[in-house]
This record gives C-alpha cells, sequence and structure tokens, in this order.
C-alpha cells in the first residue's frame, strides 16, 4: 500500500490511448503525472506472448488503414520504430472455402455467394441510413436475413464479424487506406508503446519510473469533487489528483469494477451502455509439421459448418515467421465465451476435429495450444467497442464528454476509428489536448476570479479595520470604570466592549479566509 500522494493529473490505464494521453500531458511540462495500470505490464489490449518459439500477438495483430489519402500514425509509428511487418490480405479468404468433407469450394461459387451477402449486407445498410431509429436492427452476430447454407453463413461471418471494408459506412471515415499489415516482430506489437513511453517513463537504463507508473494498481473507487478526485486502489492505497484521466475499455466501464462516488450521471451511464463489446479471440496451434497449403493467396481459409462462427476463420503464419508451424483460428463473440469457459484441452479436440474435417485424419496432432481469455479477463471484459454500424452521434459525445474533473479515453471514445488501435492511439492525443486546455482555463478562472474578487475584498478588510473605532470602545470602558468598580453596568459594558472586538477580529478572518478559498465560478 502506498501513502497518501497528490497528483495533477493520474492516468488510469496504460494502454495504447493512456500512455499516448501521458505523453502529450507529460510533453506540455505536466510534472506530476501519474498512470496507475491493473495489470503487471504496460499494453492493455496490445500484448504479445511466446509461443512455439516466436512471438505471437494475443490482442491487436494487424496495423489497419494503410496507404490511403492520409498517414495512418500507428504505420507511421512503427516505421520509426523500425517494427517488421508483413502485408497481409485476408479478402483472399473468400476463394479458399473449406466443406465439412474437405473440399473447396469453386471460386464461381464462392464469388457469388460472396457478391451476394455484400449485396446484402449495403442494402440493409442503406435501410438503416434511411431509418437511423431503427439503430438495433443491424448489429454484429445478428445478420439481417438469416442465411441457410454453411458457406453462406461462412461468408456472413467473415463479413460481420471481420466487418470488411465492402459493408463499412466508408464516408464516415477518414482515409487511411484499407491495406493491412501484420506484426511480425519479436518485439511484439507492444514495442510502439515502449517507444513512445521511452522519454517519459523509463529511466535511461530502461527502468520503470515509479514516480510516474505504478503497475499492480487495481483502481477500484473515483471520489470526486470539483477540487479533485481521490483515487483508491484495491490494495487500500490513496491517491489525489487534481484531474484524473480513465482510460479503461468500454466492458470495464460495463462492469462494477470501479465505483464512482458521486455515481455518473445517467446521460452517461446510459451512453456506456448503449455500446456492444465484441469478444474475439485468436487461438494458437502449434504443429510439428505443416499439412496446410501455403503459396500466394493461401495465408487464410475459411471452414463452412452449418454453425455460424464454428472454427470459420484460419490463418496460418508462415509470411509472419517462415518455419513456425503455427496455425491461428480466430473465434468471437458466443463462440468465444463459450470456449474461454472450457478447458483448453476440449478446444484442442473441437479444433482438430475441424482441421481434420479438412484436410484429412493422417494430419498431426497439434503439440501445444494457446487460448487468450479476453472476456474473463476483469481488466478488458472483451475485446473492442462495437457500435453498431449507424450510431448516433449523441451517444459518441456522451461517451467522451467528461464528468467533472475526470476525462474519459480509449479506442471506445473515438467516433471515427473505434475499435482499432489508431482509434485508441488518436483519442489519447485528443483527450491529452482537451484536458491541457481545461487546465489552461482552470488556471485563468482562478488568476481572474482573484484579481476581480480578492483586491476589492481586500480593500474592504482594509476599510473596516480602519473604521473600528477603538478610542470609541476605550471611552466605553473609562466611562463605565467612572461609573464604579463592581457595578453591574460597568460589567455589562465591558462585555459588551469585549464582545465587539472579538466579532471584529473574527470578521476580518473570515473575509482574509474567503479571498483565499475563492472556489472555481
Ligand atoms: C484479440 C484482439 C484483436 C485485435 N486486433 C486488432 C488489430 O488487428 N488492429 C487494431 O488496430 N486493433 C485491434 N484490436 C483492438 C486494439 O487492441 C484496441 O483497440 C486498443 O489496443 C485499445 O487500447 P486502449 O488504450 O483503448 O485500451 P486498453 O489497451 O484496454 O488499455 C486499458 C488499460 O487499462 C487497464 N485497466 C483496466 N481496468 C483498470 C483498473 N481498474 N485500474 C487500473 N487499470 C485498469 C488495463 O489493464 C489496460 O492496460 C484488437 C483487440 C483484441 C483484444
Amino acid at each position: 500500500m502506498d501513502s497518501p500522494s497528490r497528483s495533477s493529473v493520474i492516468v488510469i490505464g496504460a494502454g495504447v490511448s493512456g500512455i499516448s494521453a501521458a505523453k502529450v500531458l507529460a510533453e506540455k511540462g505536466i510534472e506530476d503525472l501519474l498512470i496507475l495500470e491493473a495489470s503487471d505490464r504496460i499494453g492493455g489490449r496490445i500484448r504479445k506472448e511466446n509461443f512455439g518459439g516466436v512471438s505471437v500477438e494475443l490482442g491487436a495483430g494487424w496495423i489497419a488503414g494503410v496507404g490511403g489519402k492520409e498517414s495512418n500514425p500507428v504505420w507511421d509509428l512503427a516505421a520509426k520504430s523500425s517494427l517488421r511487418t508483413c502485408f497481409s490480405d485476408y479478402s483472399n479468404a473468400r476463394y479458399n472455402i473449406y466443406d465439412r468433407s474437405g473440399k473447396i469450394f469453386p471460386s464461381g461459387i464462392a464469388a457469388d455467394s460472396y457478391k451476394r451477402a455484400v449485396e446484402s449486407a449495403i442494402q440493409q445498410l442503406r435501410i438503416q441510413e434511411a431509418n437511423p431509429c431503427s439503430r438495433d436492427l443491424y448489429k454484429v452476430s445478428e445478420p439481417p436475413s438469416a442465411p441457410k447454407t454453411p458457406i453462406e453463413l461462412a461468408i456472413d461471418f467473415i463479413l460481420h464479424d471481420f466487418e470488411m471494408a465492402e459493408v463499412e459506412p466508408i464516408s464516415t471515415y477518414v482515409d487511411f487506406g484499407e491495406r493491412e499489415f501484420l506484426v511480425a516482430d519479436e518485439r511484439g506489437y507492444e514495442h510502439l508503446l515502449y517507444k513512445m513511453a521511452e522519454d517519459f517513463l523509463f529511466t535511461s537504463g530502461g527502468k520503470i519510473l515509479d514516480s510516474r507508473l505504478k503497475l499492480n494498481k487495481v483502481v477500484r473507487e473515483l471520489q470526486h469533487s470539483r477540487n479533485g478526485v481521490t483515487v483508491i486502489t484495491e490494495d487500500g492505497s490513496v491517491y489525489d489528483a487534481d484531474y484524473v484521466v480513465l482510460s479503461v475499455s468500454i466492458g470495464v466501464l460495463q462492469s462494477d469494477l470501479i465505483s464512482f462516488n458521486p455515481s455518473l450521471p445517467r446521460w452517461k451511464t446510459e451512453a456506456i451502455q448503449q455500446c456492444d463489446v465484441m469478444v474475439y479471440t485468436k487461438i494458437f496451434l502449434k504443429f510439428p509439421y505443416k499439412f496446410w497449403p501455403c503459396g500466394p493467396g493461401k495465408e487464410f481459409f475459411i471452414y463452412a459448418h452449418e454453425r455460424r462462427g464454428y472454427y470459420t476463420f484460419w490463418q496460418h503464419m508462415e509470411n509472419a515467421y517462415p518455419g513456425s508451424n503455427i496455425l491461428v483460428v480466430t473465434l468471437t463473440n458466443g463462440e468465444s465465451k463459450r470456449v474461454e469457459a472450457q478447458p483448453d484441452g476440449e478446444t484442442l479436440k473441437e479444433a482438430m476435429e475441424v482441421l481434420r474435417n479438412m484436410f484429412g485424419p493422417d494430419i498431426p496432432d497439434a503439440t501445444d495450444i494457446l487460448v487468450p481469455r479476453w472476456y474473463n479477463n476483469r481488466f478488458q471484459r472483451g475485446s473492442y467497442s462495437n457500435y453498431p454500424i449507424i450510431t448516433n452521434d449523441q451517444d459518441f459525445h456522451d461517451i467522451k464528454t467528461p464528468v467533472g474533473r475526470i476525462f474519459f479515453t480509449g479506442e471506445h471514445t473515438s467516433e471515427r476509428f473505434s475499435g482499432y488501435v489508431h482509434g485508441g492511439y488518436l483519442a489519447g492525443i485528443g483527450t491529452g489536448k482537451a484536458l491541457l486546455e481545461e487546465m489552461e482555463k482552470d488556471k485563468e478562472r482562478k488568476s481572474e476570479s482573484q484579481t476581480f474578487l480578492l483586491e476589492p475584498l481586500l480593500a474592504l478588510t482594509e476599510a473596516l479595520r480602519d473604521s473600528f473605532d477603538w478610542s470609541a470602545v476605550a471611552a466605553e470602558v473609562a466611562a463605565a470604570a467612572a461609573i464604579g468598580a463592581g457595578s453591574a453596568a460597568m460589567v455589562l459594558l465591558i462585555q459588551i466592549a469585549v464582545l465587539r472586538i472579538v466579532a471584529q477580529i473574527l470578521f476580518l478572518c473570515f473575509i482574509k479566509q474567503l479571498c483565499f478559498h475563492i472556489p472555481n465560478p
């Protein structure tokens, strides 16, 4: 447990948005800045792990949105940090759709089904654009019309759960581009965060600056008032700050991990509850050798099953790490939650059965499996925010609007890029700047109100002091003495005189106090 301390700003969460907000503040000279992170590492949903001899990305893996008119800032950071990436195009997956007997659907059938599914999704979008009140009509994993055949189900899953560009309302997005690059670097995607933070969170020897970043600090309560915020962590530590930047995920905001005292206003809690949370799970399987096709256009393949999203989307890691013999299968939402709740051995059995359906009974067993659990992680509660495709501007506005001295950031507060690393990065920068402006305004308000009110109040104090008639009090006391010692009248007069002096002193003290504690207007 730490002893109480006070900072100008406390940032809660050391994911990409928390770090980018903190960087903006640190660069503008906010020295007493503190980051509190619940887990034992920085990165949040950017997380690498060593598996099967290479670094695999359990969370974000792609730098999405490259090659357009505007430059994606995360792509720029990656270039500056010499992060190794490889081009990755999962739209090719549509030509590698396997049925349950291991046959690949002829490309004509696949292309036709795909075209029909895209057209139907776009048609739904148009209906929704014309009738924005029906926003609940169209949500991921609630396909507008229920497709019947396994191939249609598989395509529908790919289109909606992977939000492929064809069905996104592109008009609302700044064009960072449609190309995607897979991070293939042993240092992991998180290397970008270490690079971002190296100037202000680490010593020159690479050690964490304990005065700036505290790990394993699970924030449980925020007590806030117009004068500041008190942050209380699970281990009983108490930290005071003028402002807090809260960068935890939308899933955490929807959970009861952090309580607010006083409670958040209704407009805020309603906006938070409006947003869906997507669960997206990449399961990694290590094999003794390759048995899947590996040529150009074969990085991704799809399994068409009558159960939507059942081990549908597969990728091999030969492009990123040749010779690694690793396959990745992606599950989402209901299937993710189901798999998170069962032992990994069960998941391995299911995945092997699917692979044997596609590639025959003689393929080798996987030698290792890695199943991330984003939904059951109480510091995440899901993978990323998933706003219904047509979302009311007011919801975005309310989700990021500060409540008193608590500022909200995170990928879910990014209107144009929610769900993405660059969304989190840009949201953090935006929140850092907004907070700096607020701090500046606060300073101006304080000095204005002080010069505005302080001077007249001080003048009033002086005038009262000067106008106090000491000689009249002395005369009253002398007159009382003349009337005669011991008389009741004299005692009364002396009491009145003393009371007047005490009242005057108290009044002067009160005015002085008032001058120095003028609250913010
Ligand atoms: C499986 C998966 C795949 C993804 N794929 C991609 C992709 O390919 N490309 C892409 O651009 N994006 C992808 N994303 C999304 C991307 O990872 C996120 O949008 C982004 O990393 C979110 O950053 P953030 O700072 O908003 O939140 P986070 O990274 O979640 O940071 C919040 C931090 O707050 C901490 N925290 C939570 N509660 C508390 C508490 N009570 N007290 C203190 N600290 C707390 C958490 O531990 C965490 O470190 C993926 C995400 C997942 C999970």
